[in-house]
């Protein structure tokens, strides 16, 4: 098996060096753009990556939920990774998403992405079997020795079992356990975690209607596996400009940026958040995500089945106005 050869190294120990230095600002994660047909795109997944760098992205998280990593065969998503990594061109760090049951599976993964220069990997704890805290931290600490990559938690009640901040102290004994994806949909859980594990570990709150204030005044670093710089359109100088008045502690100043942006706010709301809170499940969204990425010229395609591929030219073209009527196209 390969859980049990020994280790490759990246950043290893280093990890959290790294993370210091470099976890901050958007870590954003980009749908998949695919053909009429539901194969990858490669064209146009080169040309969103160039895009996402020229908008200001620190780095991609790419392979979950929104990029459709969970349904594609093991060999598209070697292939799929393989361009991230080529068009990349190490312009940004690039994190995949891991997802799976299998510990050998995510071992097998990140090893994979280890080779093609991916800086680390957010893991979402299994969604079967594993249901109790001291099953979570059995998991890592099966697999976080055996990688060099640097991990990000992703805590999510998605996965169908929350663990508790004691369970992410254990597992940050790990050293490449740089941080968590505060998935819980609760600022006030991620201020409460980043209280008690925020000196070992990067807390990410990521929901940008909070980043203002998180940033200012709760130690908030990095905006880490969403997608607003990507989907805020001609607002994303507003959303850089605040988000730098933020980290430096100027409240003040980045306050009055920061609310004009609550009319796209609240399209994001409606389109995603409601929409995850709702159904625990990305997939409702995904056809809006992509008519909003093609509305905004970036590539997207269907989604592939069994999730509804698009949506209804009547749904489309009411999007198109929610995102004019908020200033975003
Ligand atoms: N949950 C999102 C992003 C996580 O950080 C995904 O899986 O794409």
């Amino acid at each position: 098996m390969t859980a049990t050869t020994k280790p490759t190294t990246q950043l290893g120990p280093d990890a959290r060096a790294w993370a210091a230095e470099n976890l901050k600002g958007f870590y954003m994660c980009p749908l998949t753009p695919l053909t009429d047909d539901f194969e990858l795109d490669e064209e146009g997944l080169r040309h969103n990556i160039d895009a996402f760098v020229e908008m200001g992205c620190a780095g991609l998280v790419v392979g979950g939920f929104f990029a459709e990593g969970w349904n594609m065969t093991l060999a598209e998503w070697r292939r799929y990774h393989e361009v991230v990594a080529d068009a990349a061109a190490g312009r940004l760090p690039l994190f995949t998403i891991i997802l799976e049951s299998s510990a050998y599976q995510a071992i097998e993964k990140m090893r994979y992405v280890e080779s093609l220069g991916f800086t680390g990997a957010e893991i979402m704890n299994p969604s079967v079997q594993l249901k109790t805290d001291d099953d979570v931290v059995s998991y890592f600490e099966f697999v976080a020795p055996k990688t060099g990559l640097a991990l990000v938690l992703y805590r999510t009640p998605v996965s169908g079992f929350v663990y508790s901040h004691d369970a992410v102290l254990r597992i940050a004994e790990h050293p490449n356990v740089i941080g968590v994806k505060n998935g819980t949909l609760s600022w006030t859980d991620s201020i409460a975690l980043r209280r008690r594990g925020g000196d070992r570990l990067v807390i990410s709150e990521p929901n940008e209607r909070y980043w203002a204030h998180d940033a200012a005044l709760f130690g908030g670093r990095v905006l880490y596996g969403e997608l607003s710089l990507l989907l805020y359109g001609k607002w994303r100088s507003d959303l850089r400009r605040y988000t730098d008045l933020a980290l430096a502690g100027d409240l003040e100043k980045a306050l009055p940026l920061s609310e004009k942006l609550d009319p796209i706010r609240q399209v994001y709301d409606e389109v995603l958040i409601g929409r995850i809170a709702a159904t625990g499940s990305y997939v409702a969204a995904m056809p809006y995500l992509k008519a909003w990425f093609e509305l905004l010229d970036l590539r997207a395609g269907p989604v592939r089945p069994p999730v509804a591929a698009r949506l209804s030219a009547a749904e489309r073209d009411l999007l198109g106005q929610q995102l004019e009527a908020a200033g975003a196209i």
